[in-house]
């Protein structure tokens, strides 16, 4: 059975209403926090079991609450435990005052708190509720326990780490372990949240997921769930054709690998036949350099417009070493009406004119045009929306795809996939490895390749990103652009032969 909770994102607004809406079918709220309560106990207790003293610091909602909870818990299993409290614990609500009222042992205010050796922290100060930055006395605290190295478990999200962007608000807890509820917060995937919530456990509480699924939201972890079923089939009546065929373009004769790497990503990932279409200069280079991939002079848009009068081209890849300038604009906007991966140079070459890109691939329905921006490339191309501050990376990826009509693939650890609809993907499958030279090419070529094999955009972007981190992850560390090339295959094939 598939962990559907554990794959979709749920943000703090959504959980919060999963809470009143949990609360208002009858289900007792407090005994949800008491699982979850006990949850972290466990975990405290399964994971530090020699811990000298576990030191649970309770903020002034619900996730101290839950912080009550796991310190009466551990109390009660003979852990030498202490409370410190944010606040003044009389003025807890509902759920969170009973809590404190149940616990039995030490409590002192959070500013006396000392990190010892030996100590383990519960982080239950704040989680999906905050609401705002953190003022500086509990910014202190934060940093002089993260300075003393105590492990930290949090109780769902570390302290100060904003569950929606994944950023700290302005400092968070460096946990070594997280404890959430039913599903994963955006957070808990972006960077730098990704790294800061060290491992993530998700625990089921007890809220049934027909409340789940009405709050579950456009954003998702990227897995193949999500495409499998659009990856591309291959059957005994397959031919070259019938697989596709992408065209990558290569730029001069000094600047030929890049285009070389996608060719052969886009070979590797299914498609039939690839071809790089590149200037005069380039032919000889690239010939010699190539074998199942084939080579064609295309020097400019009149020969490029013939080119594409063979409409079994079914895919393109611009942007891989191409060059930044005219040439690069007037190829992109040739290919408005077929599938295109637009990348690097490709995307570079509209910085201050990105408005004649987007006016040109507005009608799209859907859109065929992939764009793959890492975060210099992104600000180029989307300057307004790169700046806002209030904005996260999903946020950023979503308005990016709205306004450019086209699925935007916005690179890095935790690269985000966004369809102009606001479906949202974040991948979580990229070794560090993978940020390497020649790495993006590979990708363009991936994603070229599914393409043309016609995997529909939004898909083909996604499962493009995963493949890129499969075959790193296969190649391991020390990886080159070349090895990755190579280590790129086709995710399901269905042998019916
Ligand atoms: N379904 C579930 O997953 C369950 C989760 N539980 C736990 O509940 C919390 C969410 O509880 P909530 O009370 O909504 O929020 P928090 O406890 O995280 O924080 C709210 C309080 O913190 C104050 N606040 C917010 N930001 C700041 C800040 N920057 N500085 C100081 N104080 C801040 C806020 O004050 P306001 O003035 O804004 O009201 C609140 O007092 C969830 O994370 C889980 O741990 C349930 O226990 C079980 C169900
Ligand atoms: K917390």
């Amino acid at each position: 059975m598939k962990q559907r909770s554990f794959y979709h994102l749920i943000t703090p607004a959504a959980m919060a209403a999963v809470d009143r809406d949990a609360a208002r079918s009858g289900i007792d709220s407090l005994g949800l926090m008491q699982k979850a309560g006990q949850a972290v106990s466990a975990a405290a207790l399964r994971l530090f079991p020699d811990a000298m003293r576990m030191a649970v610091l309770c903020g002034p909602g619900n996730n101290g609450g839950d912080g009550y909870i796991a310190a009466e818990a551990l109390r009660m299993s003979g852990v030498d435990v202490q409370v410190f409290h944010l606040g003044d614990p009389a003025l807890l609500k509902s759920d969170a005052s009973s809590a404190f009222l149940a616990y039995r042992g030490k409590l002192r205010p959070l500013a006396e708190y000392v990190p010892c050796s030996g100590d383990l922290v519960i982080d239950a100060l704040f989680g999906a509720g905050l609401g705002r930055s953190l003022e500086p006395p509990v910014v202190e605290i934060i940093e002089a326990i993260n300075a003393a190295s105590v492990p930290v478990v949090a109780v769902d999200l570390p302290s100060g780490l904003d569950g929606l962007t994944g950023h700290p608000r302005p400092v968070a807890f460096q946990a070594c372990h997280t404890v959430t509820f039913m599903a994963r917060k955006p957070g808990h995937v972006l960077m730098p949240g990704r790294a800061l919530c060290g491992s993530v456990e998700v625990f089921g509480i007890g809220i049934p997921h027909r409340i789940l699924d009405a709050h579950r939201g456009e954003v998702a972890v990227n897995t193949p769930s999500v495409w499998e079923g659009s990856l591309p089939k291959l059957t005994g009546s397959a031919y070259k054709f019938t697989r596709g065929h992408l065209t990558v373009f290569s730029g001069p004769m000094s600047a030929t690998g890049a285009a070389r790497l996608s060719a052969m990503a886009g070979l590797k990932a299914g498609a039939g036949l690839v071809t790089l279409a590149a200037p005069a200069e380039a032919l000889a280079v690239n010939s010699a350099q190539t074998t199942a991939v084939m080579v064609k002079e295309v020097d400019d848009l009149s020969t490029l417009r013939d080119y594409l009068q063979d409409t079994r081209m079914s895919a393109f890849v611009l942007g891989p070493g191409f060059g930044v300038g005219e040439k690069a604009r007037a190829f992109a906007l040739a290919l408005r009406d077929r599938k295109l991966v637009l990348d690097a140079d490709g995307i570079s070459s509209f910085k201050d004119k990105s408005q004649d890109l987007f006016a040109y691939f507005a009608k799209n329905v859907p859109t065929q045009l992939v764009m793959t921006p890492h975060e210099g490339e992104f600000a180029r191309l989307f300057p307004e929306i790169a700046k806002d501050q209030t904005l996260g990376k999903v946020q950023k990826a979503q308005a990016a795809a709205k306004c450019s009509n086209a699925i935007v693939v916005y690179k890095g650890a935790d690269t985000v996939i966004a369809s102009p609809d606001g479906a949202a993907l974040i991948n979580e499958n990229a070794p560090p490895w993978l940020a390497t030279a020649g790495s993006g090419d590979v990708l363009a070529g991936i994603i070229g390749g599914l393409l043309a094999q016609g995997m529909p955009a939004f898909e083909a972007a996604a499962a493009g990103v995963y493949m890129h981190g499969e075959a790193a992850l296969r190649v391991g560390e020390g990886l080159t652009a070349e090895d990755l090339a190579a280590a790129v295959r086709p995710l399901q094939i269905e042998t019916a032969f």
